[in-house]
């Protein structure tokens, strides 16, 4: 049995001229929520097809659930909604998901189990066309459960779905991510990620930039100074810890530091004559983190946006 269920090196699909996915290594974990994070355009759909065999790679190597993608071993052990399913709108949802069950030779009573899970069975009985999208979309995932996968591939599961809507299905998903199934979902939306993975890989223009865990990628917290005059408070900073580890965001440094370090920080600033107006420890959220890799991958649009 594999821990890795998902393993890509290399990976590469090229669409003409255009390099949709740009060699990606790329490692999902037994049990774990990766959040395949990104903007549109950057690629994770079509890695994800690729994951699914619904795309031919150009280049690279591909693994899922330790099979090639595609292939009868790895689908039958894969529930996926990578598309709006397709339902017969005048069915009800059970009746829905009980064609869906005998189609994968699952027992009817699987049916019901499943919409139980995705909080549907109440309105199990009424017409898919009189469904919202949020339940809509909840049957996919119910049609997505039913052969009971190890690996749930989830293109934007969120998508289109009103805030109360994307609020029940992130709960969904973190319940669906706990014990030993293991969730792969892409999205745009980077507080959705940094609320429901483990683990995110962050993908822009084909590449995978980052990967790591949540807490990881944000890398602890960020101590905050406001002081005046903001330009030798910097350059101070600058020197006591390199470049690297301050920046100037709303009027405000941001210095990359250790909890011991707050003190030295103050200390120095004031001996220098700069005021110290506030000192503060905040948490770097997941869209901090993306756009410093936006801007370090764009320097050109980070200036014109500056
Ligand atoms: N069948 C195709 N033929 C040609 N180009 C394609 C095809 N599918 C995707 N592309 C291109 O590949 C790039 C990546 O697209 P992809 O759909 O994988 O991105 P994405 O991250 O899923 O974006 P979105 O969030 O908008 O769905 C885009 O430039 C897209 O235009």
């Amino acid at each position: 049995m594999t821990d890795h269920l998902v393993e890509t090196s290399g990976l590469t699909k090229r669409y003409g001229k255009n390099l949709a996915v740009d060699q990606v290594d790329l490692t999902v974990r037994r049990g774990e929520v990766y959040g395949f994070l990104g903007p549109n355009g950057a690629g994770k759909t079509t890695t994800l097809r690729i994951l699914l065999g619904l795309v031919k790679p150009t280049a690279g190597r591909v693994k899922v659930l330790g099979e090639q993608p595609g292939s009868p071993a790895a689908l039958s052990r894969i529930g996926m909604l990578v598309e709006a399913a397709a339902f017969y709108p005048y069915m009800s949802g059970r009746d829905n998901l009980r064609t869906f069950a005998r189609y994968c030779r699952v027992p009817d009573s699987k049916a019901d189990e499943v919409l139980h899970i995705v909080s549907l069975a109440d309105r199990a009985g009424d017409k898919f066309a009189s469904y919202s999208l949020g339940m809509k979309q909840r049957l996919g995932l119910a049609a997505a459960l039913l052969k009971d996968p190890e690996l749930l591939i989830l293109d934007e599961p969120t998508n289109g779905l009103d805030p109360q809507g994307m609020a029940d299905m992130r709960v969904l998903l973190r319940q669906l991510g706990r014990g030993s199934r293991t969730v792969l979902l892409s999205s745009h939306m980077l507080g959705e990620v940094q609320q429901i993975c483990d683990r995110v890989g962050m993908i822009m223009n084909g590449r995978l930039v980052r990967e790591g865990t949540v807490d990881e990628l944000r890398g602890g917290s960020v101590l905050t100074v406001h002081a005046e005059p903001l330009d030798q408070a910097r350059a101070l900073a600058s020197k006591m810890f390199g470049a690297d580890r301050v920046a100037v965001h709303e009027s405000e440094l941001r210095l990359s530091v250790e909890p011991d370090d707050a003190v030295r920080v103050n200390r120095e600033l004031v001996l220098a004559g700069v005021a110290v107006r506030t000192l503060n420890w905040v948490e770097r959220s997941l869209e901090e983190v993306f756009f410093e890799v936006t801007d370090a991958e764009n320097p050109e649009l980070a200036k014109e946006g500056a």
